[in-house]
Parts: structure tokens; C-alpha cells; sequence
């Protein structure tokens, strides 16, 4: 081991970082990280260097340390245990102290807990699992604008899930084309559309004029609905006051929604999270980009981590998996994101994915939205695994219906309340769920059409991030 430190080169461990015997205190956030060393370093040095550079540390101890209460700001490698089934894989546990981070800022608890950690030369991958936020810190967050149980106030809508569609194609339609589906969709029976992530301002069709033709068409079909509805309005754009422009608009015209993707950044979310609140605007995020770091189960951050942090900084709706649809989404990872979410309090549970017990000391719930390659044949599904405080949001199974766009919005509808009736009505929906549909698509040519198009499109692929599957649940 010594060979490779030379002189004045001390290992982590040994530097503090390594601290076996420390026993948490309820201040601390804690951190679960998969570490895979390089052979040769010992777990314990990984988990150490990992709490080194993510405090306190550089690669040597330095003179300065001396200046500072240095061991009560390390942070602390606690425990370190193998992953089973996988020898190269270890996940470490560290403790930080309360005082290393700014009150409400994400950008800087996340600078410090993945800001240099993930490139160390001594580790040939690094994953941050799961954090415990303790509610000292939690409640120095905003949270949500409104929440789960504002946003259906405002809705006025209540014991099922919302339904949604993201216009297609992606990009290139007018703004006045655009509009029309909007208000064919919502008049056929959709709760909200939406923009892409990829549809900003561009010269086939710039932001100003898009807002116009679809708060036309939301107004419209609110008037021959008599429901409320909304569009989300994307207002990611390249600097802050751009994004604020937008959103100012969109409230003038009347949205109830707007929308941002994860790619402007923590503190611009944060910053749109405090408008929507001050304005009384819901705010949708996309988590556009998230796949590059959360999918890989050896390297990367965790979307539970990316769930935990966009609750504290506060959006309304995040995009969660829909473990049925096109993208990545294991059933048991999805439950814990969405747990995550929309529970007061979550318990450690290690077949779904959580580490830690995390309370959130009554910060309102996110409403997670379920988006993908999704249609009306999944319903009882949807409705198994995602429960009903959630978004169900069919792009092409709305708009590529054969009847049309309004049909296509009717069927998921027709077989959203056929699967609530049958809940509600004490049926196990989940076996009964095809007659359910079947039966229902007896009286609906919309669910009966959409039923015979993509009734047998499934998206089975083994899921990339799936949990560990034995681990006793610790609660620290
Ligand atoms: O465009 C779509 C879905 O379109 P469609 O309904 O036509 O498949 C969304 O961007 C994805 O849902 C994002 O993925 P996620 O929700 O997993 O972040
Ligand atoms: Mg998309």
C-alpha cells in the first residue's frame, strides 16, 4: 500500500476521512455512493478519498488545515460495504456536516457532494446512489410552488390521474398548426398538452407566436369543455430574463402551466420555482439530459438523487418513468422515484433503490409525470404501478390515432375512467384490466380503434437501473 503514496502523500483514510466508529448525527446529510477502485486500493481508502474530495481534502495534507476546526469539517467515510453478486463494487456511506452547505442552494451541495469526486484517478467508476436530506437543511428550501394538492385545487380535479400529450412531431410545425392540436387534443379530453423539450424558439415557429395559437386553443376548449386546462409553455431559454419574459407572457394570456427542461441549470430551476410560486403559476420540469448520467448503474448520479434534489428546489411536475413506455424505467427503481416524490416520509428500502429514510417535514409533493412511448392498452398498468397522483402523458399514442387527434385523446380518457370505475369499484384491474378496456371499447369507437392499433405494442428490454437485490435496510 505504501508504494503508492511518496513522501508527504497521505492516504484519506488516514487522513480522517475514514472514520469506522462515527455514528451519524440527524444534522448530517449522508451520502451512498457505488465505488468501484481500481484494483489495488483498498474500499475503505476509495470511500475516504471519495469524503475527502467531496469536503475538505486535496491529495495532501496542507499547512492551512491547521487554520480550521478541520475534523469537524471533514466529511466522514462511516461504512463501506460490499455489493453482492458484483466484487468490484462497494457502496460507501459518508456523513456531512450540516455547516459545509449554503442554506437553499442546490448549486452548492451539489458542488461540493459531486463537484470534483467523479474524475478521481483511484476509482474506475463512481455512482451516487441515494442522499439523506436532514429536514435542518430541508427547510431551508422553498419546495414546491404549489404541490400535489394545489395544483388539483386549481385544477379542480381530483381522484384519478391527470392526462397529457407532448405535440409531435418534436419540431418543425407552425405556430398555428401547433395550436390545433393543442385544442384538439384537449377538447377530445386531455387534462394538459405540452411542448417538447426540444421546441424553444426557433425559426420555424419563435416562442411569442406559439403562445398566442395555444392559449387560442386552451381557451377554446375550456369554453366547450367548461374543465380547466393548460399547455405547458416551454420557456427554457439562454439566459435568465429571456425565460422570465416568456413566463411573464404566459401568465398575461391566462396559462395555468409553464415548463422548463432540466438542462437550464439548478439555479435557473430555482430561480423559475420562486416565480411560479410569487405568481401562482404551475411549473413542469423535463428532464431533459438526465439519461447521460442516471442511467449507467456503475457511473453517474442517481435520478432518485435528481427526484430528491428538484423537490427541494422546487418544481410542480417532473418527468419520472412510466415503467411500461419506451425509456429506461425498472418497476422497483421507478416506485422509489416516485416515493420520493409524492410521500411525506420514505422509508430505507433496498428493493426499491432507497438508502436512507428521508423526511420532508410536510415540503408538498411533486407530481411525477409518466411519458414515453405510452397508449391507452397499458392503462390498468400505468394505473398499478404509478398509483393515481400522477400525469399520464401520450404523445404519439394521442396524436397518432387513426380517427385523429381528438379520438386519440378520447380513447385515453374513455380508458382512464373505465380503470378508476373498475378501482374504485373493488375489481382487481390489473388481471381484469384487457375486458376492463375491451368492455369499456364496446361503447367507444375512440378506445376501440386505439385498442386495435397499439393493443399489442410493448417495450420489453432488460432495464439498465435496477436495484441491488439483497441488502438488510439500514435506518441511520
Ligand atoms: O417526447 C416525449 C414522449 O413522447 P411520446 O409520448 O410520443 O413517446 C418525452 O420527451 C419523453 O417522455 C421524455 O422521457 P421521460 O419522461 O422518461 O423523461
Ligand atoms: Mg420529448
Amino acid at each position: 500500500m505504501s508504494d503508492r503514496w511518496s513522501a508527504g502523500v497521505i492516504p484519506y483514510a488516514q487522513m480522517g476521512y475514514w472514520e469506522p466508529d462515527y455514528e451519524p448525527k440527524p444534522t448530517d446529510v449522508l451520502a451512498a455512493f457505488r465505488v468501484t477502485p481500481q484494483p489495488g486500493v483498498p474500499p475503505e481508502e476509495a470511500g475516504a478519498a471519495v469524503a475527502g474530495e467531496s469536503s475538505t481534502a486535496t491529495w495532501t495534507v496542507v499547512w492551512t488545515d491547521r487554520l480550521t476546526a478541520n475534523t469537524h469539517y471533514q466529511a466522514k467515510c462511516y461504512r463501506v460495504d460490499p455489493v453482492p453478486g458484483n466484487p468490484e463494487q462497494y457502496i460507501a456511506r459518508i456523513a456531512y456536516d450540516l455547516d459545509l452547505f449554503e442554506e437553499g442552494s442546490i448549486a452548492n451541495l451539489t458542488s461540493s457532494i459531486i463537484g470534483n469526486v467523479f474524475g478521481f484517478k483511484a476509482l474506475r467508476a463512481l455512482r451516487l446512489e441515494d442522499l439523506r436530506i436532514p429536514a435542518h437543511y430541508t427547510k431551508t428550501f422553498q419546495g414546491p410552488a404549489h404541490g400535489i394538492v394545489m395544483e388539483r385545487e386549481y385544477l379542480d380535479k381530483y381522484g384519478r390521474p391527470l392526462l397529457g400529450a407532448t405535440v409531435k412531431p418534436k419540431l418543425g410545425l407552425s405556430a398555428r398548426n401547433y395550436g390545433r392540436v393543442v385544442y384538439e387534443a384537449l377538447r377530445g379530453g386531455l387534462d394538459f398538452t405540452k411542448d417538447d423539450e426540444n421546441i424553444n424558439s426557433q425559426p420555424f415557429m419563435r416562442w411569442r407566436d406559439r403562445w398566442l395559437y395555444c392559449m387560442e386553443a386552451v381557451n377554446k376548449a375550456q369554453a366547450e369543455t367548461g374543465e380547466v386546462k393548460g399547455h405547458y409553455l416551454n420557456c427554457t431559454a439562454g439566459t435568465m430574463e429571456q425565460m422570465y419574459e416568456r413566463a411573464e407572457l404566459a401568465k398575461e394570456l391566462g396559462s395555468v402551466i409553464v415548463m422548463i427542461d432540466l438542462t437550464v441549470g439548478y439555479t435557473a430551476i430555482q430561480s423559475m420555482a420562486t416565480w411560479a410560486r410569487r405568481n401562482g403559476v404551475i411549473l413542469h420540469l423535463h428532464r431533459a439530459g438526465h439519461s447521460t448520467y442516471t442511467r449507467q448503474k456503475n457511473h453517474g448520479v442517481s435520478f432518485r438523487v435528481i427526484a430528491k434534489w428538484m423537490r427541494l428546489a422546487g418544481v410542480d411536475h417532473i418527468h419520472a418513468g412510466t415503467v411500461v413506455g419506451k425509456l429506461e424505467g425498472d418497476p422497483h427503481s421507478v416506485a422509489g422515484f416516485y416515493d420520493t416524490l409524492r410521500l411525506d416520509h420514505v422509508e430505507p428500502d433496498p428493493a426499491k433503490g432507497l438508502y436512507f429514510e428521508q423526511d420532508w417535514v410536510s415540503m408538498p409533493g411533486v407530481m411525477p409525470v409518466a411519458s414515453g412511448g405510452i397508449h391507452a392498452g397499458q392503462m390498468h398498468q400505468l394505473l398499478h404501478h404509478l398509483g393515481e397522483d400522477c400525469i399520464l402523458q401520450f404523445g404519439g399514442g394521442t396524436i397518432g390515432h387513426p380517427m385523429g387527434i381528438a379520438a386519440g385523446a378520447t380513447a385515453n380518457r374513455v380508458a382512464l375512467e373505465a380503470m378508476i370505475k373498475a378501482r374504485n369499484e373493488g375489481r382487481d384491474y390489473l388481471v381484469e384490466g384487457p375486458d376492463i378496456l375491451k368492455a369499456a371499447a364496446r361503447r367507444s369507437r375512440e378506445l376501440d380503434m386505439a385498442l386495435s392499433t397499439w393493443g399489442d405494442v410493448t417495450f420489453t428490454y432488460e432495464s439498465t437501473d435496477v436495484p441491488d437485490v439483497v441488502e438488510t435496510p439500514t435506518v441511520v
